[in-house]
């Protein structure tokens, strides 16, 4: 095999066109064609192209076969694969296509069959089967590997780019090295939706939700400018299509950080669990302050009373637009970022006079059911703990010790449970009113936490709070600094072997104590 060389810029003359997406179709084969490119196409995409008087070549007229299996088989020939594949640096190449009696193509554009929207719209196995594209990948696989000497096109968003590339005499052995890659980046998550369809229901019946293949494929959004300190690099991934924080539309501020979006996506989820206009204002992935009010503008104000120390350089979260009030409250505050699903009127200009806060339009949307976390050499998936098990509705606790909380008091109680899942364990939660009033977190006991959220509370706030804690106490020397502090109520989800004791001590300090059944930790 001897390499010749190839001119940088290949000029387009013919092109295989198969598309299922006929999204700018007719306009792109009348710009090739105006261009004198020849135009070759299966079945629907050739009639597409015929009815608007385009000239168009069929695979069928060049194969010598007519479409089969009802579009099984369309494109698998090598009259079609050897034009695609031939290397035309290469002399043999060359000559073996002039002996098959085939044409080069310059160019390959082709989208696949829709499989995801497929299987999303809740189609029969047997009809999710069918929309398994064969002959695309393989046209788009050929022509991305021999992208030295063909250029391929997957997307409509691409045709701009082909239309300039006309104009240009073809496009540059550069640009159709960065088609490939994105062709191939294309039949990659192609693969990894129709391998994950697949291989879900493959396990046993108590193993269901975790599928024995995980497949994810993410696309590069942004290089930030350094990761969780500044001599690590780093950049942000969406899935394809995906929502969420990684999907947020920036509207003002400086360029989100690594810590930004560890610190908004922890924001979002403690204000994202409470149905009630809600803020929550994060410190290191820690709230140091939630709560619940009338309005977004109360939320906020109970919010940052909670620990004003700690909200300086914070990111808010609010579950609801953000009003004019609480725009200029929290421009009063220096604030890192604020993530909401939207801005009232006003609020955005009030906001955007801070010339460095960062502000993102994130919609409130269904969190997905599975997380991952890396481990090394692997992967932790686990179901995510939503707010809504069993053991989190308060019809199904168990009044252990003290009186039956009255209407308020249960109501403090429900939403320091539902706060605290917000907390990195040990978690300890003091609230009175619906609002965070001292937070104990992320301590190697749950004493120390204990002692911490009555510290952050100081002596008048924590007397008569409510208090929730993530998981069991081991031992009542947690729940007895509580005690002795003078909280009125405590929830927690009960289950140790000294549960006894921890209820004696509530007991008698006459103190109301729910067991949940639940736990919520969050490491
Ligand atoms: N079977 C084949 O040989 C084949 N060749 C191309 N396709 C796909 O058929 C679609 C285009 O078909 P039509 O032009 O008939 O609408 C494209 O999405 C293309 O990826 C095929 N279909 C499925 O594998």
């Amino acid at each position: 095999m001897t390499q010749t060389d190839q001119p940088d810029r290949i000029a387009l003359r013919r092109a295989l066109v198969s598309v299922y997406d006929k999204t700018g179709l007719v306009e792109l084969g009348r710009a090739l064609h105006e261009a004198g490119v020849e135009l070759v196409s299966t079945g629907s995409t050739a009639r597409t192209l015929a009815e608007a008087g385009l000239p168009v070549t069929s695979v069928e007229q060049v194969t010598g076969f007519a479409e089969c299996l009802d579009g099984r088989v369309k494109t698998l020939h090598p009259l079609v694969h050897a034009p695609i594949l031939a290397d035309r640096r290469l002399a043999s190449h060359r000559e073996q296509l002039a002996a098959l009696g085939a044409e080069p193509f310059d160019l390959v554009v082709s989208n696949l069959y829709p499989f995801t929207e497929t299987v999303a719209s809740g189609a029969t196995p047997d009809e999710c089967v069918e929309q398994i594209d064969i002959g695309g990948p393989s046209m788009v696989r050929g022509a991305a590997k021999n992208h030295p000497s063909v250029a391929i096109v997957t997307s409509p968003d691409q045709y701009p780019e082909l239309v300039a590339a006309l104009a240009e005499g073809g496009f540059t052995l550069t640009q159709r090295r960065r088609l490939a890659a994105a062709a191939f980046a294309h039949t990659a998550a192609y693969d990894v939706a129709v391998a994950s369809w697949f291989s879900s229901g493959l396990g046993a019946a108590d193993e269901e939700a975790f599928p024995v293949f995980a497949g994810a494929t993410w696309e590069r959004a942004s290089v930030l400018r350094y990761g969780e300190n500044p001599h690590q690099g780093a950049a942000l991934y969406r899935s394809p299509g995906g929502a969420g924080l990684a999907g947020a539309e920036q509207l003002h501020g400086k360029e989100m950080s690594y810590n930004n979006y560890v610190d908004t996506d922890a924001a979002l989820r403690a204000a994202t669990d409470h149905q009630a206009p809600a803020v929550a204002i994060i410190k290191h992935a820690n709230p140091c302050g939630i709560a619940v009010g009338a309005d977004v503008a109360e939320a906020h104000r109970r919010a940052h009373a909670c620990d004003p120390v700690s909200a300086f350089g914070g990111v808010i979260a609010v579950n609801r637009p953000v009003s004019v009030e609480m725009a200029r409250q929290v421009a009063e505050v220096f604030t890192e970022v604020v993530v909401a699903p939207d801005y009232e009127d006003g609020a955005l200009a009030v906001l955007t006079a801070k010339k460095n806060i960062r502000l993102l339009r994130c919609p409130v949307g269904a969190r997905s059911d599975t997380e991952m976390r890396a481990v090394s050499g692997g992967l932790l998936l686990q179901q995510v703990d939503h707010v809504d098990a069993e053991g989190d509705d308060p019809s199904s606790w168990t009044l252990a010790a003290g009186q039956a909380a009255d209407e308020a008091t249960l109501a403090d109680l429900v939403f320091a449970w539902r706060a605290c899942r917000a907390v990195k364990s040990n978690a300890i939660l003091l609230a009175a009113d619906g609002a965070s009033v001292g937070i104990g977190m992320g301590q190697v006991n749950r004493v120390d936490s204990c002692r911490l959220a009555v510290e952050r509370a100081g002596t008048e706030r924590a007397r008569g709070a409510v208090a929730a804690s993530d998981a069991f106490f081991p031992f009542a020397d947690g729940p007895q600094i509580l005690l002795d502090a003078g909280v009125r109520a405590i929830v927690q989800p009960g289950g140790s072997v000294r549960d006894a004791e921890t209820v004696a001590a509530a007991e008698a300090a006459g103190v109301t104590m729910y067991l949940t059944g639940t736990r919520h930790f969050f490491h």
